[in-house]
């Protein structure tokens, strides 16, 4: 379901088709520090074999969500499982979910290939695994060096190796292609959608609308802590990204009729109608046809992140305001 909707609980159906797949089940989850409700009563399913995009704003609760999904954070009321039981209780959490979190912390004085040989030894993972993963996120020239001599890409592809080293039937992306260039943003969205062709569960936060578009099969739109619109990609795009052909004509009625009766949809707005189903051709030659005058006459294409913004319009928590003018 596209629209904008407030609350979405999982349904009974959800969990009976899914049951025995890695899947992640959000159900009332709320989280609250003091009064600031950082999320609030938040459902949303999170299928295997397509990448799910978790998009919204800053201080939408994206990454809160997603420390709830894998325990590091408490929820204040709600539950959230993965695969059915909570991530908490999970014997090899490695290997139940990797999860790459913002502002990882790592130790500034050891190799990517130390900490990544720490972690594999901690989590019962052989060795051998840490040099697949390196080799996966194209760090095997630097897996000698110092982790804090690191740039923010290379700190994300070890953030990324880190997740995947358990071989994990799902994995939780925050911001991944933060602090990288536009060949490592590529590598993250194929890297993503070959995780979810190969039947994982993929949730992948991000601000941003274009890259979501261009990453995710389905979308999770968070605003202020609530779901805002949770859909297929394709029909977010459908819904909110169209095109229209807007014209006005002294007599908006009789080309309201004209152009609904042709089976074109139209919405009026005082002399102002905007007309789908129909492109700005026919609409000039029902018009014309008719003997009716148009005063304007053009298509109108809203962009995907206009989209975006429309939705989560108060919704965003820190919103540049317009420089005050001075005269
Ligand atoms: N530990 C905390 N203590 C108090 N408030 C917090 C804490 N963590 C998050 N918040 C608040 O909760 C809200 C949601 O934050 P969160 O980091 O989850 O959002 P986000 O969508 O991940 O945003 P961003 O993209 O900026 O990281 C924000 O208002 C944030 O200030």
């Amino acid at each position: 379901m596209c629209p904008p909707l407030a609350r979405r609980e999982p349904r009974g159906h959800d969990l009976l088709t899914l049951g025995g797949n890695a899947v992640i089940v959000a159900s009332g989850l709320t989280k609250r520090y003091g009064d600031r409700v950082a999320v609030d009563d938040v459902s949303f399913t999170v299928r295997p074999g397509r990448v799910t995009g978790f998009l919204g704003p800053n201080g939408a609760g994206k990454s809160t969500t997603m420390r709830m999904v894998i325990g590091l954070d408490r929820p204040t009321a709600g539950t959230v499982t993965v695969d059915g039981a909570r991530y908490a209780d999970s014997p090899a959490p490695l290997r139940a979910v990797g999860a790459l979190l913002e502002a990882r912390a790592l130790h500034p004085g050891r190799t990517a290939r130390a900490h990544l040989r720490w972690l594999a030894a901690s989590n019962g993972i052989p060795a051998a695994r840490v040099e697949e993963v390196l080799g996966l996120v194209g760090l095997e020239a630097v897996a000698g060096q110092r982790v804090g001599r690191f740039s923010l890409g290379m700190g994300q592809r070890l953030g990324i190796a880190a997740a995947l080293l358990g071989d994990p039937p799902v994995v939780v992306l925050d911001e991944p292609v933060n602090g990288l260039d536009p060949e490592g943003i590529r590598w993250v969205r194929s890297l993503a959608r070959d995780l979810a062709a190969e039947g994982r569960t993929v949730l992948v936060s991000s601000h941003l609308m274009a890259e979501m578009a261009l990453t995710a099969d389905h979308l999770v739109v968070v605003g202020r802590g609530r779901v805002l619109a949770d859909c297929a990609t394709a029909d977010f795009i459908a819904q909110h990204a169209a095109s229209f052909v807007r014209v006005r004509t002294p007599r908006p009625g009789a080309l309201a009729d004209l152009l609904r009766r042709s089976g074109a949809q139209v919405t009026r707005d005082g002399d102002e109608l905007r007309v789908q189903g129909a492109d700005t051709v026919a609409v000039g030659e029902l018009a014309a046809g008719a003997g009716l005058v148009l005063h304007e006459l053009g298509l109108v294409r809203s962009s995907l992140e206009d989209a975006f913004m429309t939705l989560t319009a108060g919704s965003v928590e820190y919103a540049a305001r317009p420089a005050e003018v001075t005269r």
